[in-house]
């Protein structure tokens, strides 16, 4: 399979402190891929890095698609609620990368949006302020942004987080129709079992790499054992699943 990004001996640090270590592989066109590790194994830096939005002090990150095709779901902590915008205008930021700063919006662009709202089941919330919605319902208006941005690479920071049962099957049905697509994803998750059943690929990091591959391989209890090493990584992922399943 033709590669899409490749990190070769990636390292990045922060303030001299490594975050990142070591990390090399290969994100495959069309591949469907979980990046696991405990609490500050340097999971968010690895989708920054990739990304350019913070300096690779040792390595490269090599990109093989325009960059304008790689949408990025940063986690919602990182996301300023309080802007006012509607919900309609938040989806339609996903144009912006097609239009640049210059371009305006279309009427098919405005339709467009609104299916995309429909298809994560927010038909009527158009004009609702974004600072109105509960972190369930913020969460599909950012699937729904993706959904126009029509990107070729796809990369969420936590996507689940906060989101009730309900809302994370109605979003997974979302990744597997962006993997049916040929569209590359690339997702950091929290939950072991959730990646098992629906992400064939996985990184697992612990500040370096610890295995990147077939996910039944790569959650093997001596890889998670290596990860659940990792300084600090006692402070258990949510619900303790680190030292449940690394057992
Ligand atoms: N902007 C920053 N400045 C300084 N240190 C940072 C910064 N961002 C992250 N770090 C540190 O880098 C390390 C890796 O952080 P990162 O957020 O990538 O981990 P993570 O695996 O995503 O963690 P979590 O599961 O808690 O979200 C942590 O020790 C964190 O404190």
């Amino acid at each position: 399979m033709k590669p899409v990004i490749a990190l070769r001996d990636v390292g990045v640090a922060y303030r001299r402190q490594a975050a990142l270590q070591h990390v090399s592989g290969v994100f495959a066109h069309a591949s469907l891929t979980a990046v696991l590790g405990p609490n500050g194994a340097g999971k968010s830096t690895f989708l920054k890095a990739v990304l350019g939005l913070v300096p690779v002090e040792s390595g490269q990150v090599e990109i093989h698609v325009a960059r304008k095709l790689i949408a990025y779901l940063p986690q919602q902590a990182e996301i300023d609620r309080s802007f006012p915008i509607s919900v309609l205008d938040c989806v339609c930021l996903g144009f912006w990368q097609r239009l640049g700063s210059l371009g305006g919006l279309n009427s098919a662009m405005r339709e467009a949006a609104q299916d995309a709202l429909r298809a994560v089941g927010l038909q009527g919330f158009e004009q609702r302020p974004l600072g109105s919605l509960s972190a369930g319902q913020l969460q599909r208006v950012l699937f729904a942004r993706i959904l126009v941005q029509d990107a070729d690479v796809i990369l969420l920071d936590e996507p689940f987080n906060a989101v009730d049962a309900r809302t994370t099957e109605d979003l997974l049905a979302l990744i597997h129709g962006w993997h049916a697509q040929q569209r590359t994803v690339v997702a950091v998750l929290h939950d072991h079992e959730q990646v098992r059943r629906h992400f064939p690929q996985t990184v697992l990091l612990a500040r370096q790499l610890v295995a990147w591959g077939e996910t039944a391989e790569v959650l093997a209890a001596a890889n998670l054992q290596r990860a659940r090493q990792m300084p600090d990584a006692s402070n258990a992922s949510e619900g303790g699943r680190w030292p449940e399943l690394a057992a």
